[in-house]
């Protein structure tokens, strides 16, 4: 089991979610605003806000990034501080287990400095306490001692820039969303953003990689940097392998076939948990739960690794009674649907995507 080939079936392709592999990802992270591809708008947004604190000489206001897993929440929050020309530190939600961890990380800080808190929705409440009027009035009230030797101090802080980072919006409480001047929501990448990706990633790793294979790399990376840059390692695999010199659509096509990666970009699992519905509940209504359970998948696997992108897709509509599987969803797995199965497409609305 030594080959490259054989370790990269054994986890899943092309989760979206991070994993040990994913440290040589600094090597494709692009350090500056203007080699970041996609997510125009935001990143429009985003040099406006930043060129404007830089030009008051003042710390930039609190900003939240959101969305699914890849998509460039880590890299933008880095971005951001390299384009303040301030420092950076970087922790997140469950490692800050009591309010004086935060309190040691506030008070090291240097004006302007940002604070980069990753999935940042698993905060405990405790903590959460601290961070509103450090964030509001930078300012620090801490209990010292206890029992009736108790006493309150208040410590200023220097004017940091908070950036948070969360899969899930739905699970920030509202007092701390509302603290966030600067909400920014990351949205899944179009197919030629995704090939630049890929042609930058390809450059990057010293791979000869025609037009052509980085459009069907592109095609089949679920809308998702960090798949995109996956799925360029594994078929750089096989074509060191298979001894190919420059790497075309059919190369990649059969590397992504074997690893079982559709042309849509779904993997076993995806396709799984499609089927699931299908067959063991009629094409749902289905609730995550009995899912997760079905599929011996955490919840919140589901929730952010899987239905985003099969939502974006139309495969999957989320609705008020539970998931349902549309018309395109019983196409794509080849199935025909029953009748009952195909209303999914008749019952609005679906929840909103904030809820994703
Ligand atoms: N716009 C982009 N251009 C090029 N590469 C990108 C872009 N966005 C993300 N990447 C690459 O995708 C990978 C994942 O990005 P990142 O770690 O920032 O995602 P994330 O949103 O923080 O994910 P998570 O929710 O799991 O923390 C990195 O290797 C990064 O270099
Ligand atoms: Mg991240």
């Amino acid at each position: 089991m030594s080959s490259p080939i054989q370790n990269a079936g054994e986890t899943r392709m092309i989760t979206p979610e991070r994993a040990e592999e994913d440290n040589s990802e600094q090597s494709l992270r692009p350090l500056a605003l203007g080699e970041f591809i996609g997510q125009q708008k935001l990143r429009e947004n985003l040099a406006i806000f930043i060129e404007a604190a830089k030009a008051r000489g003042e710390a930039l206001d609190h900003a939240l990034f959101y969305g699914p897993p890849g998509l460039g929440k880590t890299t933008l929050s880095q971005i951001v501080a390299r384009e303040l020309g301030v420092g950076f530190r970087a922790t997140s939600g469950p490692v800050i287990a009591r309010a004086g961890d935060l309190a040691a990380l506030l008070t090291n800080l240097q004006p302007r400095d940002v604070l980069f808190i990753d999935e940042i929705h698993r905060l405990s409440p405790a903590v959460e306490e601290i961070l509103y009027p450090a964030m509001e009035d930078f300012q620090l009230d801490l209990i010292i001692g206890e029992g009736p030797a108790a006493r309150s101090v208040r410590i200023d802080l220097p004017k940091f820039t908070l950036v948070g980072a969360t899969t899930r919006l739905g699970m920030i409480t509202t007092p701390l969303r509302e603290r966030f001047g600067i909400p920014l929501r990351l949205n899944f990448y179009t197919h030629p953003e995704l090939e630049l990706i890929v042609r930058r990633g390809a450059r990057v790793l010293g791979l000869d990689l025609a037009d052509t294979g980085a459009a069907e790399i592109a095609r089949r990376a679920r809308g998702t940097p960090r798949v995109a840059g996956r799925l360029l390692r594994r078929v750089r695999d096989f074509a060191i392998v298979a001894k190919v010199s420059r790497v075309e659509a059919h190369h990649a096509d059969a590397a992504l076939t074997r690893l079982e990666v559709d042309q849509l970009g779904l993997d076993a699992m995806d396709r799984r948990y499609l089927t699931c519905i299908a067959e063991n509940y009629d094409g749902g209504p289905v609730g995550v739960e009995t899912m997760a359970a079905a599929l011996s998948e955490q919840r919140d696997t589901i929730e952010d690794a899987i239905e985003p992108y099969l939502i974006q897709q139309g495969l999957l509509q989320r609705t008020p009674r539970g998931r349902m599987l549309t018309l395109n969803g019983y196409k794509h797995l080849g199935l025909t649907p029953s009748s009952h199965a195909a209303q999914a497409d008749l019952l609005g609305p679906a929840i909103g995507e904030d809820e994703l």
